[in-house]
């Protein structure tokens, strides 16, 4: 799913109007239309008390057009105008003028947070105070507002966005914004939702087609993207019935030391289970009896150190390499790993001590093969590309670094993002059982078994990511987040290959069904 910026959207809601030949107020109208549409469904006229709070822009139009759509089919709501400017939009106004021609109980305008109602724990807030227009911080008034839609404990469902944030800077000050149960955004998400420092205002969304012109929507490239299943379907492989196993690649992972040989194997254990043809793992020596007895199905290449890494040197055509995890960074190997890269001109996919070397050595970077694939956790990344104050210059630094080196590089988290270039890539998929030892060890192995077997390094990583948090998904049913381990993420990659494929249950339907004999 494209997210578009909040441009983007003013461009989309322009040309919608203009080829659909409708207003703009008709725009609002259909917008807040599937608002009311979904509240109707889930309440279907329960009289819970609705205190719709409304700005004086669109998004406050949208608001007034709900509370009046909510009057009109018998609901108990209550509405509220945050005057906090002088400047109304059109829209505003008009929908002003329908809901005091709709209902005697005018909307209460509010100038400062006196005026502020009691609310139960039990009511509904609707949050319309400001959509994607927020340009400057809201007033101190307009913020104590919100803290008290937060204090009354009511469930608040926010109009677009969470009034407050910014749709593409970072917060000012957290007091200043909603913290919403659920958000109803409109045609397309927004990127906020998704970054670790704002995803947090909103503890669900979801999408509502408002009918934006359509060839404007496929036709509109924007810089960052969703991927969900939808999107993955497309890069996978199938298998041709006389495949062999010639055909999916050799993964060769560089890595461990003594204590932690596990990373290696956790890493070649998923290369093949991805569907690599073969896999070598490469250790140093202290390694060799444990990788050799639980692991049957890899092959094994020693290297001269004993309890670390020590000269890279094998005599196999690896099609694909992972290198770093549990490496460690003692002298001879950070030698080694700067002579591999010398010689090396398979893809690869560096993590872990990789990367640590690199940020240590940054002339190395010119040494990696074009569009490799780095898989850093945020401290790593804060080592390689330093520190940045916020989400956004993070994601503007690791851009102009992806650009600088050619590099894919994925920022992990709980939305990993992909980035190459200007293209962001958010994933949706994963869960936070997948705060353990060892899981990004097992998505080193996935992303390089996927580069193995042909795909290209942005799709191997786009749909790396995807499976790993997939298969974590489905391992959450039987282990719950605290039980979940790495070993058994790799367990489940099969039935997250197979997911692909499911089809959603058909509906029962009730009156087609034959009576029972
Ligand atoms: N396709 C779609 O998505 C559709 C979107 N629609 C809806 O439109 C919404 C966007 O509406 P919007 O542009 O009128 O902006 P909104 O957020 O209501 O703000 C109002 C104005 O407040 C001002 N202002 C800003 N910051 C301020 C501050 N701190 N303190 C005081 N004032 C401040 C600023 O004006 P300024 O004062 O800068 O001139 C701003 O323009 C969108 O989120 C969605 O709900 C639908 O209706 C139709 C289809
Ligand atoms: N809360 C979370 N939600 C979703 N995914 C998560 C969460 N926490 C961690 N992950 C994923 O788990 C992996 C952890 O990787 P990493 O930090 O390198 O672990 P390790 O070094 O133990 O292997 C990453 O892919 C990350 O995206
Ligand atoms: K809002």
């Amino acid at each position: 799913m494209k997210v578009f910026s909040k441009e983007q959207i003013y461009e989309g809601d322009r040309l919608t109007t203009e080829r659909q030949e409708i207003s703009s107020t008709e725009l609002m109208e259909r917008a807040a239309t599937q608002i009311f549409n979904w509240m109707h469904l889930r309440m279907q006229g329960a009289q819970v008390p609705v205190h719709i709070f409304c700005g004086i822009g669109n998004n406050g139009g949208d608001g007034l057009v709900l509370a009046r759509q909510l009057v009109i089919h018998g609901y108990n709501v209550k509405t509220y105008i945050v005057n906090y400017s002088e400047t109304r939009s059109k829209d505003f106004l008009i929908n002003y003028e329908r809901i005091k021609d709709t209902t005697k109980d005018w909307p209460v305008v509010l100038n400062s947070a006196e005026g502020f109602p009691e609310i139960y724990p039990d009511d509904i807030i609707v949050d319309a105070v400001f959509g994607i227009g927020l340009n400057r911080p809201p007033a101190d008034w307009v913020a104590d507002l919100f803290q008290k839609f937060k204090a009354s404990e009511a469930f608040t469902l926010s109009i677009d966005i969470p009034s407050g944030l910014y749709t593409d800077k970072p917060v000012e000050d957290e007091n200043a914004i909603v913290y919403a149960n659920y958000t109803l955004s409109f045609q397309s998400p927004k990127l906020v939702f998704f970054l670790p420092e704002t995803a947090k205002y909103t503890i669900q969304w979801e999408v509502l087609d408002i009918g934006i012109d359509r060839d404007y929507l496929t036709q509109t490239e924007t810089e960052v993207e969703l991927i969900s299943k939808f999107e993955v379907l497309p890069l996978y492989k199938p298998r041709q019935k006389f495949a062999h196993k010639g055909d999916f690649g050799h993964v060769l992972i560089i890595g461990g030391s003594f204590g932690k040989i596990g990373a290696v194997q956790l890493a070649s254990r998923s290369a093949l289970s991805s569907g690599a043809g073969l896999v070598t793992s490469y250790i140093p020596q202290c390694g060799y009896n444990s990788i050799q007895s639980s692991f049957p199905e890899a092959m094994v290449i020693c290297d001269d150190g004993d309890k670390a890494i020590k000269d890279i040197h094998f005599n196999i055509e690896p099609t694909a390499i992972g290198i770093g995890v549990g490496m460690g960074q003692a002298a001879d190997t950070i030698a080694a790993f700067e002579a591999f890269l010398k010689g090396n001109e398979s893809p690869l996919v560096l993590d872990a001590d990789a990367i640590n070397i690199l940020a240590k050595k940054k002339t190395l970077l010119k040494r990696l093969p074009q569009q490799s694939v780095i898989t850093p956790h945020p401290k790593e990344l804060e080592r390689l590309i330093g520190k940045w104050s916020d989400d956004f210059e993070k994601l503007e630094k690791v851009k102009a670094f992806s650009k600088a080196h050619d590099l894919i590089v994925l920022i992990k988290g709980a939305h990993s993002i992909t980035v190459y270039k200007e293209k962001q890539y958010i994933n949706t998929t994963g869960n936070p059982g997948m705060a353990t030892a060892g899981s990004g060890d097992v998505l080193t192995g996935i992303i390089t078994g996927l580069i193995a077997q042909g795909y290209e390094p942005l799709a191997a990583t786009i749909f790396g990511v995807y499976l790993h948090g997939k298969s974590a998904d489905i391992a959450l049913e039987d282990y719950g987040y605290q039980s979940l381990i790495a070993s058994h993420i790799i367990e489940t990659l099969g039935d997250a290959y197979m997911d692909l494929f499911k089809q959603p249950e058909p509906e029962e339907k009730q009156e087609e069904q034959e009576p029972e004999q």
